[in-house]
């Protein structure tokens, strides 16, 4: 997010405005030891600091529903109920009805809280007004950043995800035509309607205040989510399950992977509450999930510290099948396309999705119920659906190879060509990036506030860190695989490769 740095009178008659507004609102609450501050000095817009010690279990402030900006509480509920009362627009982000050609009857939970919120922002005696004006105009995630910027990302897993042109044709194709077919609803008297690519521009800064902002309101628990539940667990849903809906001051708090407070979803009202005891003066932060800081920066603009150990890196297996391949040169390309379609039967046999892409993760203790982190976060070794996949792509190339693929009977030599050439993929991938850790290591500094490069600086260094501990472990893997195959040798074990076992 990006405030306009503006002049700090307006900043901060905004921010009364809009408190003064907050609390008049019917049963909401706002604990005296608390204040609404400028963060702009450290690149956070506004957040919530304690103004005096707080006691834990406090109830810092309340939310009613009614306030809350939502599918329920727009105006254009009761205009559009065919377009807001489908059972599913709660359940499934991508519900079809079947026919396809019917724009209202497609929408999710993401594109009602779009068309929602557009109609406020156009609405000049919107109840929500004073609320909309502190929400950002401009964004720091990159989905709005130049060429230029991008480039500091490198070879980011993130970049594919970043999608402007998908949003663009999910804007064309699901929420204009709603609007130009509703004119009056959108553009009351007075208001002139808005040229496309201005709806456009505003839809797509709708679309990024919802995914920085938005919360999941979940409406009645779930069966997991019993009293039983423990309550150290965070949840995050953001795939649309839940209705979505824009919570004011529940969205001024900002976040970090150790965090101080939560936000209860009560049937009248959302609370925020205090996790832990709270210092005077220091800030009230919230909880954005697990989320590495590709992912925090691609959804929310920022990356921290503490939110690198939930890092995660992608590595194509476009990468690991062509080191495997090296290692069968004797094979043709009709033999590999057999491979190919070997590997593809048996992913749908099995009814799973073919990744195209593995994720490298660590593994580290959650939050505990106070909001704090404990223990280092630890590379968690390869995903196991990568050892699946090569153990499949390796029973492919027996059936095809004839002599070549012979080495393949013995388990040691497979686990041998299974670990050297994820090695060798992990090389390849690092090399992806134009620069090295080390030379990136040398410009990284926590300080605030981060401009887009030091961000993308972030993003890259914890990708590239993550590859890196999966070498080390994949390498020793790998010298223990290869000691081994070559003592099964020696001993001229009856397992050794049938070609190896020949030549002595
Ligand atoms: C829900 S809003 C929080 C309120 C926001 N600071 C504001 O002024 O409107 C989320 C946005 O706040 C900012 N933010 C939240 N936590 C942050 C942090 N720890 N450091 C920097 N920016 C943060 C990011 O721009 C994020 O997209």
């Amino acid at each position: 997010m990006e405030i306009d740095g503006g002049h700090d009178v307006e900043f901060a008659q905004q921010t009364q405005h809009f408190l003064e507004w907050f609390k008049s609102l019917p049963s909401a609450t706002f604990h005296k030891d608390i204040e609404l501050v400028d963060m702009r000095g450290s690149g956070a817009g506004r957040g919530i600091i304690a103004t005096a010690d707080i006691a834990p279990e406090t109830v810092l402030f309340t939310i009613p529903r009614p306030s809350i900006l939502c599918a329920t509480t727009s105006p254009l509920a009761a205009h559009l109920p065919s377009l807001f009362s489908q059972d599913d627009t709660a359940s499934n982000p991508s519900a079809e009805n079947g026919d396809g050609d019917d724009d209202e009857k497609s929408q999710d939970s993401w594109t009602l809280l779009i068309l929602v919120l557009i109609r406020e922002y156009l609405d000049p005696n919107s109840k929500w007004k004073p609320y909309l004006s502190l929400l950002p105009t401009t964004f720091t995630t990159p989905m709005f950043w130049p060429p230029n910027h991008l480039s500091h990302l490198q070879s980011s897993s993130i970049l594919p995800k970043i999608g402007h042109a998908s949003a663009d044709s999910m804007i064309r194709s699901r929420i204009l035509p709603i609007i130009t077919s509703h004119p009056t609803l959108f553009f009351p008297p007075g208001v002139s309607p808005l040229p496309e690519s201005d709806l456009i521009n505003l839809a797509h800064r709708c679309g990024s205040a919802i995914m920085a902002y938005a919360f999941d309101l979940e409406t009645e628990p779930s069966p997991s989510e019993s009293e039983e539940e423990p309550a150290d667990e965070w949840i995050e849903d953001r795939e649309g399950r839940t209705m979505l809906g824009m919570v004011p001051m529940a969205d001024m708090l900002n976040a970090d992977a150790e965090f101080n407070a939560h936000i209860n979803h009560g049937e009248e009202a959302l609370t925020a509450t205090a996790l832990r005891g709270i210092r005077k003066g220091e800030e009230i932060l919230n909880y954005y999930g697990p989320l590495g800081n590709g992912e925090l920066l691609r959804r929310y603009g920022y990356v921290t510290e503490k939110h690198a150990r939930y890092d995660v890196v992608e590595v194509p297996w476009a990468l690991v099948e062509g080191r495997l391949k090296g290692r069968f040169a004797g094979l043709s390309g009709s033999q590999w396309e057999a491979v190919r379609a070997y590997v593809r039967e048996q992913e749908e046999e099995e009814e799973g999705e073919a990744e195209d892409a593995f994720v490298l993760e660590r593994e580290g203790e959650d939050p505990d119920a106070e909001g704090r982190l404990h223990g280092e976060a630890v590379s968690a070794g390869l995903p196991e659906e990568l050892a699946e996949r090569v153990k499949v792509f390796l029973k492919g190339v027996k059936k095809v190879a004839g002599n070549e693929g012979e080495v393949l009977a013995d388990k040691a030599v497979r686990k041998e060509i299974y670990l050297d050439s994820v090695l060798g993929a992990l090389q390849d991938r690092e090399r992806q990036y134009a620069t090295l850790l080390e030379e990136d290591e040398k410009l990284i500094r926590p300080e605030r506030p981060m401009e887009r490069e030091e961000m993308a600086l972030w993003v890259r260094v914890g990708e590239k860190r993550l590859l890196r501990e999966a070498q080390s472990w994949v390498s020793r893997e790998l010298e223990a695989a290869r000691r081994e195959v070559s003592s099964k040798r020696e001993r001229g074990d009856e397992n050794a490769p049938a070609a190896k076992r020949r030549r002595a």
